[in-house]
């Protein structure tokens, strides 16, 4: 029996009425939830990826300001746009599109921003909260995503053993974080693995946020394991797939993740989810 799909684009639907909820109840009170984007520079890629957050705000009620900056901005001058940001009470959230053009400093341009507008998730402040279990911060958008999933199909966790392979900050090791703090017993595999399909083979759940297309193939996978595939690559035909061979890995899986149509979509909805967070919190401090 092949896998059924974990539909993220029906759970994003689905989460995003209850954020425009959220969104109109804040903003009947004067606290009309505000996240701003900031993308510097021409990259086709990363335009559209700004022009679906934008659009994703607009259907819920939240208000976003883009800032369009020159791909040779310097970093004082972003530093300054953050600044501003971080003093403008009408915005909650602040985005800065990554990847930034090679002469900016990504890493303190994410710690410039005032971790209470974290909605990345990015901030050493949301990475140090999220590993200790304190209160405060955001979680990361896309692992977060993916443990929405996780529980919309029910899968239970504690004493589950989970894979993730890739350990990038921004998916791989928060969404190992997340998984721990369900109490699944977590192995992180990464580019220096060895026999990286031993140990993918004994996953119950299996997160591949790599970044190759097909990395993650039939044998590699134990049957009726969960598969949540983070992967966002462009094949030779210019089609979007992910880093696991779906049509291979669904024969086996009990659940499996589409791209596009899987995490995707649910990345957006956690960012619009911190948004309302962020402004809910600050509405608490009024
Ligand atoms: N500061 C920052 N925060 C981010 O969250 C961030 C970023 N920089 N830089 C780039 C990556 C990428 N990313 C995606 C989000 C949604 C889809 C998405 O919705 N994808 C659709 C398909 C879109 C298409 O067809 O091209 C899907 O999977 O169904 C893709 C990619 C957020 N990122």
């Amino acid at each position: 029996m092949p896998a059924q799909l974990i539909d993220g684009l029906a759970l994003s639907k689905k989460l995003r009425l209850q954020i425009a909820q959220q969104a109109q109840a804040l903003s009947e009170q004067g606290l009309r939830p505000g996240l701003a984007v900031v993308l510097v520079g021409e990259d086709p890629a990363s335009q559209v990826y700004v022009r679906n957050k934008i659009k994703a705000c607009e259907e819920a009620g939240i208000h976003s300001v883009l800032q369009k900056l020159p791909a040779q901005t310097s970093q004082q001058e972003l530093l300054e746009h953050i600044a501003a940001l971080n003093a403008d009470a009408s915005i909650h959230g602040i985005l800065v599109q990554l990847p930034l053009p090679k002469h900016l400093d990504a890493d303190a341009v994410i710690e410039a921003i005032a971790p209470e507008k974290d909605v990345d998730g990015f901030h050493i402040a949301s990475a140090g909260a999220l590993m200790t279990g304190l209160p405060g911060g955001f979680w990361p958008c896309t692992p977060h995503g993916c443990l929405q999933m996780l529980d919309a199909i029910g899968c239970e966790l504690r004493g589950k053993h989970a894979v993730v392979v890739g350990r990038s900050n921004i998916v791989g090791k928060p969404m190992a974080m997340m998984l721990l703090a369900r109490s699944a017993t977590v192995t992180i595999c990464h580019s220096a693995t060895a026999d990286l399909g031993a140990i993918t083979r004994q996953a119950d759940v299996l997160v591949a946020a790599v970044g190759k297309e097909k990395l993650i193939t039939r044998e590699m996978v134990k049957p009726g394991a969960v598969v949540i595939d983070v992967g966002m690559n462009r094949n030779a035909q210019g089609k979007l797939c992910g880093d696991v061979d779906f049509e291979q890995v669904q024969q086996v899986a009990s659940w499996i993740t589409p791209v596009p149509g899987g995490v995707g979509p649910m990345t957006i909805t956690m960012l619009l989810a911190n948004t309302i967070e962020s402004a809910q919190r600050a509405a608490g401090k009024k």
